[in-house]
């Protein structure tokens, strides 16, 4: 008997273990092959917000009698509905009902601790993170009961210590927020032996995972769109950090873009807490989502500088790309800005602006000044300007910046219809920025620790005589 894995489009079927359980793949070819299974895992993403769940692959989950677990949007999609208007009104999309919830908005990306009491799954604390903007659950009816409930520190980019219910389950259904659920091995353990799996099958649930681990891989996106992807490590390595001059510069979509240019094991990671930033590029090249994917800035994150520095050495990724968070000045006085973690990580950076918000002209001044500021403290390998609506008005500007060594590159203005912050549908998302035109130097990197003072005021200064 097997345990299947849902992949579909907007689906991240390798985004955790899922306690390495899964030993068949579930998609639109074979989803009839549903109801032969002793269980279905339905993992996160986007599934909800692409609006593109198969008809058919709903209704043989409607009537399959074994059991089913969804996890974050794996979770959302067996529920009832989704209210996914985040910036507008409510804006309801109808889930499976299988589930007596309803989900709306309530952003958390926190790594937590939950507790369980559950006769399938066992009972105690688990361990995994949140990574969602549709959070907020409400349990409708009383057959409907509570599977989770996280203890949480952050909600809507907040600081609010508390317990939120993150799961429910009604008969054999089961759904939870928390990803790496079924990673807790007390969980996997109690969920095998309630099923009354032996030591044997165990052994081979696990054989049959490793394969069906490689098969999903192999099934990435990026093989599609990018025919020299090759995924083995062997190269030297290579990095960029990206800042921006402020936040809403686009950098998600041009992180995702450049990752779906790189041929190699790329590894990418978020500056702070907001991991949702990331999804798209992890959905991508079908890599997990770890505690190691935030670097931790503030109070916000996850591994310090120091713990990512570490892992990045002994590991074995060709491109580590990783994307700032707001202004690269921002909190810069407290000494917690994404351009002082750059110089911690000694990384080398690009610094985005976008034109949308002052004009090619305005864009151009201000990544300057960001430019000058920090080529004394850091390799700045040039500017990107994003939204590039002018390509005359550019190619003016890039032959000025060039007489004075600053490269200059462009992304041109494309239609983002979804952004990481409101609804995304990473298929979609990931195929638009995979067509733009960036072609950037990734350079090698030297992977060691910067502990020198950082003083971004004099940094300022040193600046401003330069202009008198
Ligand atoms: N990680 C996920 O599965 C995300 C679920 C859904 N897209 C949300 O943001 O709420």
């Amino acid at each position: 008997m097997d345990i299947g894995i849902l992949d579909i489009k907007g689906a991240l079927p390798l985004f955790e273990d899922f306690g390495n359980l899964p030993t068949k793949i579930i998609d639109e070819k074979n989803y009839k092959e549903i109801r032969d299974l002793l269980a279905l895992i339905i993992p996160g993403g986007s599934l909800v917000e692409s609006r593109s769940f198969p008809e058919e692959i709903k209704r043989e989950i409607i009537d399959f009698d074994g059991y089913i677990i969804g996890i974050c949007s794996g979770f959302q999609i067996l529920g009832k509905r989704v209210d996914v208007g985040r910036k507008s009104h409510p804006k309801i999309i109808e889930c499976l009902g299988l589930l007596d919830v309803e989900f709306s908005p309530l952003v958390c990306t926190d790594r937590v601790k939950f507790k369980i009491n559950n006769k399938v799954f066992g009972s105690g604390i688990g361990e995994g993170f949140h990574c969602h903007t549709y959070g907020n659950i409400k349990i409708l009816d009383k057959k409907t009961e509570v599977l989770t409930v996280s203890e949480v520190e952050k909600l809507n980019y907040k600081i609010n210590k508390k317990e939120i219910i993150s799961g429910a389950f009604k008969g054999k259904v089961f759904g939870t927020m928390v990803h790496n659920f079924l990673d807790n091995l007390f969980i996997r353990d109690n969920f095998l032996n309630y099923l009354n799996i032996t030591d044997e099958e165990r052994e081979e649930i696990f054989e049959k995972n490793k394969l069906i681990k490689e098969e999903l891989k192999k099934r990435a996106l990026i093989y599609k769109i990018n025919k020299k992807y090759e995924n083995n490590g062997v190269k030297k390595k290579r990095g960029i950090l990206i800042l921006s001059t402020s936040s809403n510069s686009g950098k998600t979509f041009l992180t995702t873009a450049i990752v779906s240019k790189l041929c190699g094991k790329v590894f990418v990671a978020k500056i702070g807490g907001d991991v949702r930033d990331i999804v798209p590029s992890l959905y991508l090249i079908r890599e997990p989502m770890t505690k190691y994917n935030s670097i931790r800035i503030g109070k916000s994150g996850w591994v310090s500088v120091e713990e990512f520095v570490d892992f990045i050495k002994n590991s074995n990724y060709d491109y580590i790309i990783i994307e700032g968070v707001m202004g690269a000045f921002t909190g810069a006085m407290k000494g917690i800005s994404s351009y002082q973690i750059a110089r911690k990580l000694n990384f080398p950076v690009y610094i985005v602006a976008t034109c949308n918000l002052s004009g090619i002209e305005g864009a151009f001044v201000e990544a300057l000044s960001y430019y000058f500021i920090l080529k004394d403290i850091l390799d700045v390998k040039g500017i990107i300007l994003n939204r590039v609506y002018d390509f005359n008005l550019f190619e003016k500007l890039k032959n000025l910046a060039e007489n004075y060594g600053v490269k200059l590159y462009a992304v041109e203005k494309v239609d983002e219809k979804n952004i990481p912050e409101i609804e995304i549908d990473y298929e979609s998302f990931c195929l638009n920025a995979s067509k733009l035109n960036i072609n950037i130097e990734i350079p090698e990197i030297e992977i060691k620790l910067n502990e020198e003072e950082d003083n971004f005021l004099l940094s300022v200064e040193k600046f401003i005589r330069r202009l008198l």
